[in-house]
């Protein structure tokens, strides 16, 4: 029997959809996505307020792969995750999706895309149901099509039940849930999620990482940004370390890892835990 948390429940997902208006062809031999010189600053640049939160990184994801992005907090994850998906404007540096410049053929772009953004702001007053409906209509799905994959994806996101319900009475869990469904509708070439798990209860981590491992053996190539290393090193099969901006280091995830494991790693090259609980000498029950 078909368990609905299980890889048989994901819903039918081809790495192409068919759409009415299908995306362009990915262009052989071109990653996923390819990031050259990408900066943000945020601020006006050359004062003192000014801030650099990407900086020059090059960045390629190789079509097919499951591709973690790891970085402590204000590494600059969001900030390069919302210019590679034509949510925020690069101060420099170009985006391309299988070929596609992001900046320049942003529609054609996008549709080659799902996104689940950090902090999602979503039309809350909706139900479920109708922010997954709607999030196909906008991509030029028919109808038929539309109401058969938001079913799936309630049951696979195990929301079916709360499918009448409006989202902004769901959980955070719940919310982030429904986003990912609304970001898969269209079954595109390439997702990009922020932080998918956080929030999210076990079992439907579980569920979620099944249909993500699913995707990626139907073609579909997936970015993940996280803090969970060990998730990261389970999950995926590439990986790329931002600190202030830059990447460190980006490969697979054992030749990044070189044998050690990817959280000690990871604080290997982001300098370790200097001064940690340093001057909190007060910090202790009287
Ligand atoms: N709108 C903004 N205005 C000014 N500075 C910003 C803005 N957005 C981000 N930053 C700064 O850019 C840097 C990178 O932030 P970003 O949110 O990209 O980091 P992150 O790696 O996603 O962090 P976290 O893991 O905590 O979510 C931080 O120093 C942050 O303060």
């Amino acid at each position: 029997m078909s368990h609905p948390f299980s890889a048989a429940a994901a819903p039918d997902l081809p790495p192409h959809p068919s759409a009415a208006s299908s995306p362009p062809p990915p262009r052989a031999g071109e990653p996923a996505l390819s990031v050259r010189g990408l900066v943000r600053v945020f601020g006006r640049p050359g004062t003192p307020e000014a801030k650099v939160a990407v900086d020059r990184v090059d960045l390629d994801v190789p079509r097919g792969s499951f591709f973690g992005l790891v970085g402590r907090n204000g590494a600059g994850k969001t900030t390069m995750l919302s210019m590679a998906t034509g949510l925020l404007r690069p101060t420099a540096g170009s985006v391309r999706v299988t070929g596609v410049d992001v900046w320049a053929e942003p529609r054609r772009a996008k549709q080659l895309m799902g996104v689940l953004p950090d902090g999602v702001h979503l039309f809350d007053r909706l139900t479920g149901r109708q922010l997954v409906t709607y999030s196909g209509l906008l991509r030029g799905m028919d109808r038929e099509t539309v109401a058969r994959r938001t079913e799936d994806l309630l049951h696979a996101m195990d929301l079916s039940g709360d499918a009448g319900t409006q989202v902004q009475d769901y959980s955070a869990g719940m919310t982030k849930k429904i986003a990912l469904a609304g970001a898969l509708i269209h079954a595109p070439s390439l997702l990009v999620l922020d932080e998918p798990f956080e929030s999210v209860d076990p079992v439907s981590a579980a569920n979620i990482r099944a249909i993500l491992h699913a995707f990626v053996a139907a073609g579909g190539t997936v970015v993940v940004s996280s803090h969970v290393m060990d998730l990261v090193q389970r999950m995926c099969d590439h990986v790329a370390v931002l600190d202030r901006g830059r990447v460190l280091a980006a490969g697979t995830v054992d030749e990044v890892r070189a044998g050690a494991s990817l959280e000690d790693r990871f604080v290997e090259l982001v300098g370790g835990r200097a001064g940690a609980g340093e001057g909190l000498s007060w910090l202790r029950p009287e």
